[in-house]
């Protein structure tokens, strides 16, 4: 287990009652865990061709842009809705606690592009999935794989990966 496990706290009934939120607030804000974090987010892409890593609005956004500059590459934002300007593509999904959409600029990659897709949490699976779908169809990107911090094992979101690409969890409780 890395070194910065305990720095992801467990908080009850959040944002609802019966969810056990996994909050990286605390990894962070500690400077020793966040670039031990990302360096392991990071560690398995090296040398693999990736022109971007596109981050899943919020806290991929923090991940993912650590990770990107880390290999030396560019991210793209995925966004909830309403965010971004310009010609865009859409996809909607369904979440632990309720639903939403996910938007990328048309223009924010070229075609065939290989891909590095990063959130911070992988729960019941339909963020990754979803923005996955926005990215392959929406884009006409290449996923070469994706990669979180922390697999929530028992939600089984790893089931909804059905890409031959990789999917790296850094943690899995
Ligand atoms: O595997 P799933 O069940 O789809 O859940 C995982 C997603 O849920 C959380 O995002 P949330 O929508 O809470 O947004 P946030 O990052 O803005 O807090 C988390 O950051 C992942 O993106
Ligand atoms: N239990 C959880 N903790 C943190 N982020 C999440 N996203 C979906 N489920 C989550």
């Amino acid at each position: 287990m890395p070194g910065f496990a305990h720095l992801i706290r467990t908080v009850p009934d959040f944002p609802t009652p019966g969810v056990q939120f996994r909050d990286i607030a605390p990894l962070l804000a500690d400077g020793r865990g966040f670039a031990a974090a990302v360096a392991a987010l990071a560690e398995p892409w090296r040398g693999a061709g990736l022109v971007a890593v596109a981050g899943i609005e919020a806290r991929g956004f923090i991940l993912g842009a650590a990770v990107a500059r880390e290999l030396a590459i560019g991210f793209v934002p995925l966004r909830k809705p309403g965010k971004l300007p310009g010609v865009l593509r859409e996809v909607e999904y369904a979440l632990e606690y309720g639903s939403d959409r996910l938007q990328v600029q048309a223009d924010a990659l070229p075609q065939a592009a290989p891909v590095l897709l990063l959130d911070d949490v992988l729960a019941t699976g339909g963020t990754l999935d979803a923005a996955a779908r926005l990215l392959e169809t929406g884009l006409g990107a290449r996923i070469a794989g994706a990669t979180v911090l922390l697999e929530i094992a028992a939600l089984g979101g790893r089931a909804r990966w059905h890409r031959s690409a990789p999917l790296h969890a850094v943690l899995q409780v």
